[in-house]
């Protein structure tokens, strides 16, 4: 995607040593476009972990990286897997991280050491083209919704969309997920206005979402994340389109907190619900979602204190809870596929389904 004109993606290699990464320090945004440069795996495992990359799909991206950094150190068997164990440790739930690692494991281990590195590049490169392309299909899939809903109204009406947490390109290598249908209606010329949740305790909506859309000139508005019940009542919203961090085979969907509430006041008010995945996302070895994925507790000064930018720009956090109060941060909530009206995938639409998942996915 485009910032001021020039196309990104949200992870590449140095153009001039040809091996070290490049990512955009999530935690500096919107307030800044500040670009790191990852040369070990432990930078990268530190990226990961505090959410200077974050978004299901771009940590596998960014992690598979992390392993080709980890060989240029040491390509023997053990570091490898001691590595790979290091990486798939930095955050539990968004399963994209243990397929991509498992995935150049995979490629690799049959290799002598020595043809390691190269090749580890090479793969992690085609994680990342394959995510870009996936999410390109999913945003075709997604349009054809919001053209349905387009075709019911008097041309030029405003077609209301409401997304959780950020499942844009910065999320993802490209595109986006759950934002790619939107900007691909909002380029054919459809008038889409995107109300974006907050997305507290970290903002994901207020902080990548709303920068994300407004640098593609998309009309949107944040709330606050009580919000979206109120507005679907009032008849303010037509589409909720969310991303994920992973889907079971039988299309429960664990998401960013706060995604199971959203999902509840959508099937109460009798809006479409829609999930957003590349099949990276899919794990097909978990049937029940509430009970077998495992939810990311984070800390709780997430939740006591608040990062924002001072009127004298000076980037900091504020304290807004009683000294002495204690806070739980459980960060993805699980949404039943009962409350899904379907699936947008890089192969189409399905319901959330284990037959709707395996009528796309036939070879699992
Ligand atoms: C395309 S990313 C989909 C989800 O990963 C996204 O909505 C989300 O919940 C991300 O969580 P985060 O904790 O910010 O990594």
């Amino acid at each position: 995607m485009k910032i001021d004109g020039t196309s990104y993606r949200s992870v590449w290699v140095d153009e001039k040593d040809g091996w070290s990464i490049h990512i955009f320090d999530q935690t500096r945004l919107p307030f800044s476009l500040d670009i790191l440069q990852l040369t070990t795996p432990a930078d990268v495992a530190h990226a990961i972990r505090t959410m200077q990359v974050r978004g299901a799909p771009l940590i596998g991206a960014v992690a598979a990286y992390g392993l080709a950094l980890a060989l240029r150190q040491n390509s023997s068997d053990s570091a490898i897997e001691e590595q790979a164990n290091l990486l798939a440790a930095t955050r539990p739930t968004a399963i994209n991280l243990r397929w991509a690692i498992e995935r150049m494991l995979s490629h690799l281990r049959p290799l002598s050491p020595d043809q390691r590195v190269q090749a580890a590049y090479a793969e992690a490169g085609r994680i990342c083209d394959e995510d870009a392309a996936q999410n390109e299909a999913i945003g075709r899939h997604g349009l054809s919704l919001i053209q349905e809903i387009a075709k019911n109204r008097p041309p030029g009406t405003r077609i209301n969309l409401l997304t959780h947490c950020n499942a844009g390109w910065i999320a993802t290598v490209d595109w986006g997920t759950a934002l790619a249908p939107i900007y691909m209606a909002h380029d054919a010329g459809l008038n889409v206005h995107v109300w974006v949740d907050e997305t507290r305790p970290r903002n994901q909506g207020a902080a990548l979402t709303a920068w994300e859309l407004g640098s593609h000139g998309v009309p949107h508005t944040i709330i606050a994340d009580n919000a979206g019940g109120h507005l679907m009542q009032h008849g303010e919203v037509d589409l909720v389109i969310v991303g994920t961090d992973r889907v079971t085979r039988t299309g429960d969907v664990a998401n960013k907190i706060g995604t199971y509430l959203k999902a509840l006041a959508a099937q109460d008010n009798g809006i479409p619900f829609w999930v957003a995945l590349p099949s990276t996302t899919i794990d097909w070895t978990v049937a029940d979602g509430i009970r077998e994925i495992p939810i990311e507790e984070r800390a709780a000064s997430e939740i006591t204190h608040v990062a924002g930018r001072t009127e004298n720009g000076i980037l900091t956090k504020v304290q807004i809870t009683p000294d002495g109060s204690s806070a739980a941060n459980p960060a993805f909530d699980v949404t039943p596929a009962r409350l899904v009206t379907g699936l947008i995938t890089e192969r189409g639409l399905c319901p959330a389904t284990e037959s709707g998942l395996r009528s796309l996915f036939p070879e699992q």
